[in-house]
């Protein structure tokens, strides 16, 4: 059928029909049409909505992705046919089955996902597929590589360029800040880039954009890193393994993160910018993405595995992640938490042990110590302020303000001081918990909501301290947040659950809006 296009400004790969012509097409909402370029010849396929009353009979809305792909102005006239199915649905539903993936498969697949062939729901049951029937280690490599290969790669004139990953999963976990900018200022090259949020309530890319911006393309990365030895960028907006954040998008809603989509997503970005020598962080604790230190192994292996296949040198930290790395969760508090050690606090603990424990293997592993040395030069680089310099030449190139300062950071205006209904001890801290209530606090979303926790784990309380601190930038995400907590009961007191969160009327024992 012939129909005039008409431009319409929505940022979603599809097309707009009349119900009249979508029936004469044989076509409904939600199916896919074929639209050809009658001056060009080329065709695409696209999504369809239909309307009674938006666009007259003979004419098709074509949205912005659409548009560009075809390269049709207005007024144009285009051929529009009911399009084929995609034979990667017979390949998805292969998987579904429990089936395994070959390599052409797996390339067809996420040639699909790059060129947004496939509809949300489609892509959800590819996810889906594999958090229920397992990737084993061929169909993880052909993902990796797939997912490389649809994507732009870095590629440096020397070796080594070094990356680090952490698998996420345990909240707080605001290393990267820290590791990057000790292993820059030891003269490594560390093109770092980072997702958002999988199943947190701040990932990394959330965090760095505090900063500085964090969308840049694959040569910008490249240039940058070539300047000042290192970035932090979001992985997203590189094109560097494209499809990485089309799963994270689907698997971000569920908190999921299947282990054979983790171990290729955390790969690809290490393959795609050329990292020859790569630490993988993997968080072990009850409510963390690997329950045990048995599968923290067993996960390692597989990393190192996958690490040989492509032609990596990788070693595996099984990390503590019972409980929240320093006291802070959310993107504003934890960049000032990880800021404040970089200008030269001495606390929190916990986060400056693991970063200097990863930093230090990442700086044995080049040679830039020596065996058993690395976690005390990377504790030099970072008390002599070499750090914290680095850091600043990083924010700067990426067009952040290098002067600022931690205490210039300020959490959301909004807030809740959480205290102890009794003396005792804080014996659980449950971190799946605590990401639901940041999240419902507007963590990442908003920066400036989060939790500062006061008490963690093991510390003893007396009634009426403080335990936790909620922040949110708005009002009414706040009283969400109190609700999700009032819901889940984060923390238990020496077996006295803690179930006096206020109502709607802010009684009780908290502070508002200090
Ligand atoms: O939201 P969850 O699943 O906890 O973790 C996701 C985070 O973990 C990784 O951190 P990094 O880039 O190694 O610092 C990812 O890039 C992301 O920022
Ligand atoms: N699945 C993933 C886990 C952690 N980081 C990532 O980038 N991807």
């Amino acid at each position: 059928m012939k129909l005039t296009t008409r431009l319409i400004d929505i940022e979603h790969r599809g097309v707009l029909l009349h119900s009249a012509d979508a029936r004469e097409i044989s076509v409904r909402g939600g199916d896919r049409v074929e639209v050809k370029n009658r001056v060009t010849g080329e065709s695409i396929s696209a999504f369809v909505d239909t309307t009674a009353s938006l666009i007259d009979p003979g004419v098709i809305g074509v949205y912005r992705p659409t548009q560009v792909q075809i390269d049709v102005l207005e007024a144009a006239e285009v051929e529009v046919r009911a399009a084929d199915r995609p034979t990667t649905l017979d390949y998805i539903k292969k998987k579904m089955d429990g089936g395994r993936l070959t390599k052409d498969e797996t390339y067809a697949i996420i040639k699909d996902v790059v060129a947004d062939v496939l509809s949300p729901s489609e892509l959800t049951a590819y996810i889906i597929s594999t958090y229920i029937n397992p990737l084993d280690m061929d169909e993880v490599e052909y993902l990796t590589r797939a997912m490389v290969d649809t994507g732009e790669r870095l590629h440096f004139p020397s070796y080594p360029i070094v990356d680090k990953h952490s698998i996420g999963g345990v909240p707080g976990n605001k290393i990267t800040l820290l590791i990057v900018p000790i292993v820059a200022a030891a003269g490594l090259k560390i093109p770092k880039t980072s997702s958002r949020a999988i199943t947190g309530a701040g990932g990394t890319a959330d965090l760095m954009e505090v900063l500085a911006p964090v969308e840049f393309s694959a040569a910008e990365v490249q240039q940058m890193t070539e300047r000042v030895g290192a970035v932090i960028v979001w992985g997203g907006a590189t094109n560097i393994a494209p499809a990485d954040d089309r799963f994270i998008t689907i698997e971000y809603p569920f908190k999921i993160d299947a282990r054979g989509q983790m171990l290729a997503s955390v790969m690809a970005k290490k393959f795609a910018v050329g990292a020859n020598v790569v630490a993988i962080d993997i968080p072990v604790g009850e409510h963390t993405k690997v329950p045990t230190i048995e599968e923290g192994r067993k996960l390692a292996r597989e990393f190192i595995e996958l690490g040989e296949r492509l032609g990596m040198r990788v070693e595996c930290a099984l990390t503590y992640g019972e409980s929240l790395v320093g006291h802070t969760i959310g993107p504003r508090l934890e960049v000032r938490e990880a800021l404040s050690v970089l200008e030269g606090a001495n606390e929190p603990n916990s986060l400056i042990q693991k970063s200097l424990s990863i930093a230090g293997i990442i700086l044995e592993m080049s040679g830039k110590a020596a065996p058993g040395e690395g976690y005390r030069v990377a504790g030099e680089i970072l008390e002599s302020g070499r750090a914290y310099e680095k850091m600043r030449q990083i924010i700067e190139v990426q067009g952040g303000d290098p002067d600022v300062k931690a205490a210039d950071i300020l959490p959301g205006q909004f807030s809740y001081v959480v205290k102890a209904p009794g003396n005792g001890y804080v014996i659980e801290l449950n971190n799946r918990a605590l990401i639901s209530i940041a999240r419902a606090a507007g963590a990442p979303q908003d920066a400036g909501a989060g939790i500062f926790i006061h008490a963690k784990k093991g510390t003893q309380v007396e009634a009426g301290e403080p335990i936790f601190t909620v922040y949110a930038d708005r009002q009414w995400r706040l009283q969400k947040a109190l609700e999700e907590g009032r819901r889940l009961m984060p923390i238990v007191v020496e077996g006295m659950l803690l179930d006096r969160l206020p109502g709607r009327h802010w009684g009780g024992g908290g502070s508002y809006g200090e």
